[in-house]
């Protein structure tokens, strides 16, 4: 039977604010999957009026939105979807009135978290994908975001190999105010990597937020390990509590992989021979040794002080964005 709170659902899907979408979205989570059958075929609450066009209470999935599997950027790559970001699958998605495109992910009910959700609704720049919406469909979460068409540094690193320094920089920047916007607000990311970062024709986004948190002080105890290996900071590792400051350790593993082509450690310590990293990054100096040849020596020095062991020591967003080897001097100055 539908609560009282459940009813105003029961028309479908609408327009809302954040704050609906939230409560929609706490409502699912409570929502157990038995409940599912005497609800209305889609039900949702929508953000983006211009771009996601309702009709009488309708969004219907192949017919007023159409699903396609991402296909990926680059023709030589494997798989012909996205890859998983933390459960869901991608798909990009295109209003059929508006023919707006979107990226939708997939969730099954059971997977489903609010946190999922949460901090791409509350939290708005331009550097952190944009949240168009929430629809519940065929027992399944739709999460309609604005699409990376660029596919993500992942897939460039694989498909391209190594990016060049001026990519590395234009790409690092992005990341970095919108590392800088989430940290004001005390949001640790909790898994920066090259493919939850999306490329756009003229700007880098930040995706899956699925792990992330909210800082209630200045440091966070975890329960649970939340992260990638390759790309985790040795203080998140000791599960002593961290910061912040962890996002931007996780940054500087990032700028390696784009350099190289490969995360650190993997040259070294070959994942055949090593199933887990995380004694490595406990026990060993930062990466440094990872580090491109080829790397300007200002890139270098922006690495050491992202991949600063002591997080108290290590530079902050803000910070870094100050960096010469991110400003670099126009050549015809
Ligand atoms: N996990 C996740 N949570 N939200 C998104 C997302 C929002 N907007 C997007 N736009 C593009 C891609 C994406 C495209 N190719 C790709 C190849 C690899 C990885 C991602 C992509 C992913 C997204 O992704």
């Amino acid at each position: 039977v539908l609560g009282s709170e459940q009813k105003d659902y029961a028309n479908g899907v609408r327009y809302g604010t954040v704050t609906e979408v939230l409560s929609f979205v706490n409502l699912l989570s409570s929502m157990q999957t038995a409940a599912l059958p005497n609800l209305p075929e889609e039900m949702g609450v929508l953000l983006n009026k211009k771009d996601m066009a309702v009709k009488k209470g309708r969004y219907q999935i192949n017919m007023d939105v159409l699903l396609f599997p991402w296909k990926l950027t680059y023709k030589n790559h494997g798989s012909g979807l996205v890859p998983k970001g933390s459960f869901g699958k991608v798909h990009l998605a295109q209003d059929t009135t508006t023919r707006k495109r979107m990226a939708c992910k997939l969730i099954p009910m059971e997977n489903f978290k609010a946190a999922d959700v949460e901090f791409q609704a509350r939290f708005h720049h331009e550097n952190i994908a944009e949240l168009y919406g929430v629809l519940l469909w065929n027992q399944s979460i739709h999460l309609f975001m604005e699409a990376g068409e660029g596919g993500s540094v992942l897939e460039k690193l694989d498909s391209c190999g190594p990016m060049r320094e001026f990519e590395i920089i234009w790409v690092t920047k992005q990341v970095l105010r919108g590392l800088e916007y989430l940290h004001s607000h005390n949001v640790i990311h909790h898994d920066i990597k090259p493919s939850n970062i999306v490329l756009m024709s003229d700007k880098a986004v930040l995706v899956d937020f699925g792990l992330t948190v909210q800082m209630t002080d200045d440091v966070y105890i975890p329960r649970d390990l939340r992260g990638t290996e390759m790309y985790m900071s040795p203080e998140l590792v000791l599960c002593r509590g961290h910061s912040t400051k962890t996002d931007i350790y996780s940054l500087g593993t990032t700028i390696i992989h784009m350099q190289t082509g490969s995360p650190p450690w993997v040259r070294r310590y070959p994942r055949t021979a090593y199933p887990s990293y995380l004694y490595i990054i406990h026990k060993q100096a930062p990466p440094l040794e990872d580090i491109a040849e080829d790397c300007s020596p200002v890139m270098r020095s922006f690495l050491e002080r992202a991949l600063e062991r002591n997080p108290a020591l290590r530079s902050s967003a803000s910070e870094l964005l100050k960096d010469d080897a991110i400003n670099p001097p126009r050549e015809d100055q």
